[in-house]
């Protein structure tokens, strides 16, 4: 046991002779009332690079598409996800589980903001409570039918990284990052530890990539030159996006709208690539 607890279970970076020959633990499974079809990990290696705006923005692009769609906010310690929603109803639960909250189109939300008397009490977990919440969220969740479920993890690869992707069973990662080299490799960190993990990065998405002057209409590179491309190619990641830095997203998150902001197609090729693994690993269960 003490063993399994110590174990990585990132078997390329481990290094420890037969390690990788154990038994990994088994994944959690939804309940009863539950059908949840495909899951997207939203990662980045660094914080503050808009993970959880490019998580409401995928979830509400698939929703807009007319897939049911739930997000786990998985940043335990930091959940922003009910705020830029304008989410504010506490959750409540029956037997046959915990009742996520709703999103003004419908978008299914689990947080820990949700669950706390005011939304501006610290949370100061340590990190097994931290993983049980997130077993919590998975497993006793009445989820109902969810085609995608997005996962907006916390910043870099600490052990609630370690636990959602261990112990959910994640078909995909988005990663995000912004145009300095640091961040970006500080993503190729991400991205090995997924290939580790065996769980293929779908997309790679490059926030505050440029920003467009109003009255040139010039883009303005303010954080230096956009690096997806090279990054998404160094690693593999089949599909690219670039967000501008918008006043509106902030505007936006902050009056709980981010629903309204219109992305026209910026994400399309990721959700493309999104919903081609989807149909892949339908038909694989099929044959
Ligand atoms: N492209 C953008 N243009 C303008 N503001 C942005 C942009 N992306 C993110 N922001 C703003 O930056 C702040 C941080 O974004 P966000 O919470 O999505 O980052 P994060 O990576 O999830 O942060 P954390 O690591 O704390 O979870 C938010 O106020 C958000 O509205």
């Amino acid at each position: 046991m003490a063993e399994e607890q110590e174990c990585s279970h990132s078997c390329g970076s481990c290094g420890v002779e037969g390690c990788g020959e154990r038994t990994a633990p088994s994944k959690y499974t939804t309940n009863a009332a539950s059908n949840v079809k495909h899951v997207i990990g939203v990662v980045s290696g660094k914080g503050g690079v808009g993970k959880s705006l490019v998580t409401s923005l995928l979830a509400s692009e698939l929703r807009k598409k007319g897939f049911n769609v739930g997000i786990l906010d998985a940043d335990v310690t930091g959940p922003s996800i009910p705020k830029t929603f304008g989410v504010t109803d506490k959750l409540h639960a029956d037997e046959t589980g915990i009742y996520p909250a709703l999103t003004d189109s419908g978008i299914k939300v689990m947080s820990v903001n949700l669950m706390l008397p005011k939304g501006d009490m610290p949370v100061a977990w340590r990190g097994p409570v931290v993983s049980g919440i997130i077993k919590q969220f998975w497993d006793e969740t009445n989820w109902g039918d969810v085609d995608y479920m997005l996962i907006d993890m916390p910043p870099g690869t600490s052990d609630v990284f370690l636990t959602v992707f261990q112990m959910l069973p994640v078909d995909g990662i988005v990663t995000v990052s912004a145009p300095q080299e640091l961040v970006a490799m500080i993503v190729g960190k991400a991205v090995n530890l997924a290939h580790d993990l065996d769980v293929p990065v779908v997309g790679l998405v490059e926030n505050m990539a440029y920003f467009k002057c109003d009255e040139c209409g010039k883009e303005h590179h303010i954080f230096g030159e956009p690096q997806g491309a090279a990054v998404a190619e160094k690693y593999g990641i089949p599909a690219v996006a670039t967000l501008p830095i918008d006043p509106k997203f902030a505007a936006l998150c902050d009056e709980g709208k981010v629903e309204e902001y219109d992305v026209a197609g910026a994400l399309d090729d990721i959700i493309a690539h999104v919903e081609a693994a989807k149909r892949e690993e339908a038909e694989e269960k099929a044959e």
